[in-house]
């Protein structure tokens, strides 16, 4: 067993199950390897110090560049459809629609502000975001052993490429789907391209006519790493899966939700963490991946983390 996966605070549903599948990754070795991620709350934090990180979308949402109606309005969106999101007794059925009109409604409202593309970078140095503890050594050492790294983000591609990059991690093994602005000849927001990508449409569906997949075919071991039920799909456009590992962060409403997650019929091998933590350290997540790239690549360093930090996480295969 991985040591970091025998924290408290980390479940598996099946643990020979996973035992089995993270053999077999370690086995395949680190060229077969892909890993796909979701960003808001996954790679970024949820919370510190007793407070929300903001989401992709949020920064824009509260920064200077927005008018104060346009805030009022945003917040307004945000506390109407945020709670749908994350509801356990809604359907994924029932949440699409809403999901699209949250989606369409803020990127109407953020493209009436006249937002400078120049502004970007300011914007993302002034606001509270944050990359989970751990997160230079994940995309160090993936990048160091030329895994793919697939962030597929429903949040605002140029925000989360801009907080990548000023933490220094947006390296070549990097690929990101996301929503993109698109800026007219002024450098001004006119309006967000398509396909409008939102918390339970990542799946084929968007990726059609994307050629990332097909180029990384013969990488049939997965890593996937996400905090939404919507996450869960994000691997169903790679051709000829052999071995995939689904982590899930339970950041919100844990007590109800890791319970709802645990008997939801459609997720049945699933159980989640009920650690009462801000969800802030990937510890136990990056730890438990190098130890699989380590027994697979069999050179690497430690990742100088501690292993102590307080980590919400739900880890189980087939679902979380
Ligand atoms: N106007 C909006 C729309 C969505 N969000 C949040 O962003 C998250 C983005 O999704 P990921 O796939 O990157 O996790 C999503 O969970 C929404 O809660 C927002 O803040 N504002």
């Amino acid at each position: 067993m991985v040591p970091e996966l025998e924290k408290a605070t980390v479940r598996i549903q099946q643990p020979e199950r996973v035992l089995g599948t993270i053999r077999a990754i370690k086995e395949q070795g680190i060229n077969k390897l892909q890993v796909i991620s979701d960003f808001d709350m996954t790679l970024s934090r949820f919370g510190c110090n007793g407070r929300r990180c903001p989401t992709s979308h949020n920064i824009l949402d509260n920064s200077r560049v927005i008018s104060e109606d346009g805030k009022k309005k945003l917040r307004d969106l945000l506390h109407y459809y945020y709670p749908i999101e994350i509801d356990p007794n809604r359907t994924l059925e029932e949440k699409r629609p809403l999901m699209v009109e949250w989606w369409t409604r803020a990127h109407e409202l953020l493209s009436q502000q006249k937002i400078q593309k120049g502004d970007i970078a300011q914007i993302v140095r002034e606001s509270d975001v944050m990359l989970r503890d751990g997160f230079n050594e994940l995309f160090d050492q993936l990048h160091k052993y030329n895994i793919p790294l697939f962030i597929f983000s429903a949040g605002v591609g140029d925000i989360l490429e801009e907080i990548i990059r000023q933490a220094n991690v947006f390296y070549s093994n990097v690929n990101v789907v996301s929503n993109y602005m698109d800026f007219d000849d002024n450098g001004v927001l006119t309006r967000f391209k398509g396909p409008l990508i939102h918390t339970y449409n990542k799946n084929n569906s968007v990726l059609q006519g994307t050629e990332y997949f097909q180029q990384l075919s013969t990488r049939t071991s997965i890593i996937l790493l996400g905090d939404s039920m919507g996450d869960l799909t994000m691997a169903d456009g790679v051709p000829s899966v052999e071995n995939i590992l689904k982590i899930g962060f339970l950041n919100d409403k844990v007590g109800v939700r890791s319970s709802r997650l645990a008997s939801a019929p459609a997720f049945p091998r699933c159980e989640a963490s009920g650690d009462s933590g801000e969800g802030q350290a990937a510890v136990p997540v990056i730890q438990g991946v190098q130890e699989i790239l380590q027994a697979a690549g069999g050179c690497m360093e430690g990742l100088g983390v501690s292993a102590e930090l307080p980590v919400r996480l739900g880890l189980c295969q087939g679902g979380y």
